[in-house]
């Protein structure tokens, strides 16, 4: 039996992608989509590639009064667009937010479906987090439950492709400022610290005090890679023996002797962790990649979607990265 989909922000990056994924799911049938100023457009107006079973579909106006007989919905607005609509959608529809309105607030879990997928499995109002914390998150969690590096002093150096910006916004994520350019954004301030801290000190069991984290926009269309410097002895075997255990039975992350590069996952949904550490310089880097798009929004929220929904955790998500 295929379970009832919607979109909102469909006409979006995020919303784009969610499409794509949906478009080729063994259980999910889109029957809904809608936006603000693509509404009234039909799906093949806005993507002319969409499968021919899909095509007609007409943007509606957002309004989550006005839902068809829905099982889940995906939201994937601006992050201050969702809250206020979401709260009207009708209890029985399963929620995904790719924004980042409900991370960490009261009725929502927070969807770090490689780590914990015990929480979300159940539940019916999911949080996706933002694309640079789950690329850290991922690599840091073994290494922050095994004792093996710090909670605090954290510093994150973080590279994302131009997509992370969404269709809109500013001159700065078009060609000519960011076509052979880079640019250090954010700093000291930027929105995703409070979810990171969050969650570090949730997995370590202590405060993560002094989280530096530093994003640069890079030019490429997709693809996020964030390295992570901490303090600890263990050494990089140990790193990664950890990695590996703590990842064994999960099915998206990878970890990798290489330091990892984004074009590795770029249009899948997968994670890749790495390790680099000197037990004499009581230093440690991991490195973790992710497409911005894939684990970092659109394919992690169908992960999620999987999860409350009792289905396969891989249904939809199976398919190999984009190479070269
Ligand atoms: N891009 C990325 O890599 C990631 C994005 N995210 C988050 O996902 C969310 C979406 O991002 P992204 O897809 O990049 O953004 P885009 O700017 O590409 O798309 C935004 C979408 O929101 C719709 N929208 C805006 N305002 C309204 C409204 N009032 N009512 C209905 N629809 C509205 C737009 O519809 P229309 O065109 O019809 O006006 C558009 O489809 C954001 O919260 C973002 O932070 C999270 C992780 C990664
Ligand atoms: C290049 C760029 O601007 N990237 C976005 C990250 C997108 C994301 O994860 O956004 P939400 O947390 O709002 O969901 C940023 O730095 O804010």
């Amino acid at each position: 039996m295929s379970i009832r989909v919607g979109i909102v922000g469909i006409s979006g990056f995020g919303g784009g992608e969610a499409l794509r994924l949906i478009a080729s799911h063994p259980s999910f049938e889109l029957v809904y989509a809608a936006g603000e100023s693509s509404a009234g457009s039909r799906l093949v107006d806005r993507f002319p590639g969409v499968p021919s079973k899909l095509a007609g579909l007409e943007i509606a106006r957002w309004d989550p009064e006005a839902l068809p007989d829905l099982d889940l919905l995906f939201a994937s607005l601006p992050t201050g667009a969702s809250a206020e609509a979401l709260a009207r959608v009708p209890e029985g529809v399963k929620i995904v937010d790719i924004g980042g309105d409900h991370r960490y607030v009261d009725g929502w879990t927070y969807g770090l479906a490689d780590v914990w997928p015990e929480r979300i499995r159940g539940q019916t109002r999911i949080a996706n987090p933002g694309c640079f914390p789950v690329a850290t998150l991922t690599a840091l969690a073994p290494l922050l439950v095994g004792g093996l590096i710090e909670p605090g002093n954290i510093v994150i150096d973080a590279k994302t492709g131009i997509s992370g910006a969404g269709r809109g916004g500013d001159s700065r994520f078009g060609y000519a400022e960011s076509n052979e350019n880079l640019q250090p954004y954010g700093l000291l301030q930027h929105v995703h610290m409070p979810e990171m801290a969050t969650t570090i000190a949730h997995l370590a069991g202590g405060a993560a005090e002094g989280l530096v984290f530093t994003p640069h926009l890079v030019p490429m269309t997709r693809g996020l890679l964030v390295t992570i410097y901490g303090r600890g002895t263990a050494s990089t075997g140990q790193c990664l023996e950890a990695a590996r255990a703590y990842y064994a039975e999960r099915p998206f992350v990878r970890v990798t002797e290489r330091p990892p590069q984004t074009k590795w996952a770029s249009g899948s949904n997968l994670a890749f962790v790495s390790y680099a550490a000197d037990p004499e310089r009581d230093l440690v880097i991991a490195m973790g990649v992710v497409d911005n798009l894939g684990k970092g929004a659109a394919g992690h929220a169908v992960q999620n979607a999987n999860l409350i929904c009792g289905l396969p955790e891989t249904a939809g998500l199976e398919g190999a990265p984009v190479w070269p």
